[in-house]
């Protein structure tokens, strides 16, 4: 029988309806009130293609993360294929808060694909920033900042219908002009979207070249009177970054990516990724399934390389061709007892090693 995702397996029983979101659940409740009930700005992982698969996103939320995002999921292959949506997209009831984040360039396809993910999250992303050739040659991605109407366009079409069952997010880059992302955050706010993510970057700039906070400080000023939240990404890479980003300028929250990716600890205040974050990972991977064995790999590699371990080490484990013998190797290499001896099943029910 051919495997299904846990979003598919849920629409054999239930027959979804558009919920209610509930305050512990409702990103935008949680980015007004962070700063009140915590005092600090909402954290949140961004998305990533690829990486932000289901065992990632419950990592990240264990080390504090409020808000975390699916990779962006193209709506054009999603509404019409199968198996696209088998691959792309695997869920289950502790997946919150999530946004499912989107690639898109109409609305026909946009409201399409919200029908099929709204019961499953709590806010739909659309993707303005993805500066690859290909998207932006189709209209998707970073396209969508030069094309305010139909942008605002999908937005209003979406929040009409949903209303507050459903908070709509878009995330923009800069324009060289900031003139141009004012009028475009402005013209986004008029048409219903419930916050704006600024990536501190235009769409040339590298992201070896420092995020532009300046530009995103101006940006939160000039639409202060509109009342919609803004979320800053870009160069956040510990829990410093955090408070240094939102206090600089003025946002309501904070994502993450690349820091996450080498330390999914990074928001509860690790300044390298502790030995407690691997084997929740592991528990995470092998728990929910669903991750292909290279991308696996790939996690580990980036968490463990900054964990001051031997190089000859690291290269060992990148020579490991399956999940079996990786497994094999963390035991014989490391102190992995926890697992070892309680059986992954029972490891969820004992503490943690707490490595702070
Ligand atoms: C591997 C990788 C995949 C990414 N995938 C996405 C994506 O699916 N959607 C998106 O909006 N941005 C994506 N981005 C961009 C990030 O969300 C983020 O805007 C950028 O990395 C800057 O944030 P950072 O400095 O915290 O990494 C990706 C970045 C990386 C490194």
């Amino acid at each position: 029988m051919q495997p299904r995702s846990v979003c598919e397996l849920k629409k054999q029983v239930v027959i979804p309806k558009p919920k209610l979101l509930k305050p512990e659940n409702d990103p935008l409740h949680i980015i007004k009130t962070r700063k009140i009930t915590h005092g600090r700005p909402a954290t949140i992982a961004g998305p990533m293609v690829r990486y932000s698969k289901l065992p990632f996103r419950q990592l990240c939320r264990q080390y504090d993360a409020d808000i975390v995002y699916s990779p962006m999921i193209l709506a054009r292959e999603y509404v019409r294929n199968g198996n696209a949506r088998l691959a792309d997209f695997s869920t289950n009831d502790e997946d919150t808060p999530l946004i499912v984040q989107v690639g898109v360039n109409n609305v026909a396809d946009l409201l399409k694909f919200v029908e099929m993910v709204a019961p499953y999250c709590d806010g739909v992303g659309i993707n303005c920033g993805c500066p690859i050739k290909e998207q932006v040659r189709e209209g998707i991605g970073c396209a969508l900042i030069y094309n305010a109407e139909l942008l605002c366009e999908m937005v209003s079409a979406v929040k009409s219908k949903y209303g507050d069952s459903l908070r709509l997010e878009t995330k923009i880059r800069i324009h060289d002009d900031y003139e141009q992302t004012v009028s475009l955050c402005k013209s986004l706010c008029d048409a219903g979207v419930d916050w704006i993510t600024i990536h501190g970057r235009t769409r040339t700039t590298r992201s070896s070249q420092p995020v532009n906070l300046e530009a995103i400080r101006y940006i939160v000023e000039k639409i202060q009177e509109k009342k919609v939240p803004v979320v800053a990404n870009g160069d956040c890479f510990k829990r410093a970054d955090v408070d240094a980003i939102a206090e600089f300028t003025k946002v309501d929250g904070v994502m993450a990516v690349r820091g996450l990716l080498a330390n999914p600890a990074l928001f509860s205040g690790y300044e390298t990724c502790p030995w407690s974050c691997v084997e929740k990972f592991w528990y995470y991977t092998l728990e929910y399934g669903g991750l292909p064995y290279q991308l696996l790999q790939h996690h580990l590699y980036c968490m463990l390389e900054n964990m001051n371990l031997e190089r000859r080490l690291l290269k060992e484990m990148m020579s490991i061709k399956s999940t079996g013998e990786l497994i094999d190797w963390f035991d014989t290499r490391f102190d992995f007892k926890r697992f070892g001896e309680a059986g992954w099943a029972e490891a969820s029910a004992v503490p943690y090693r707490v490595d702070k």
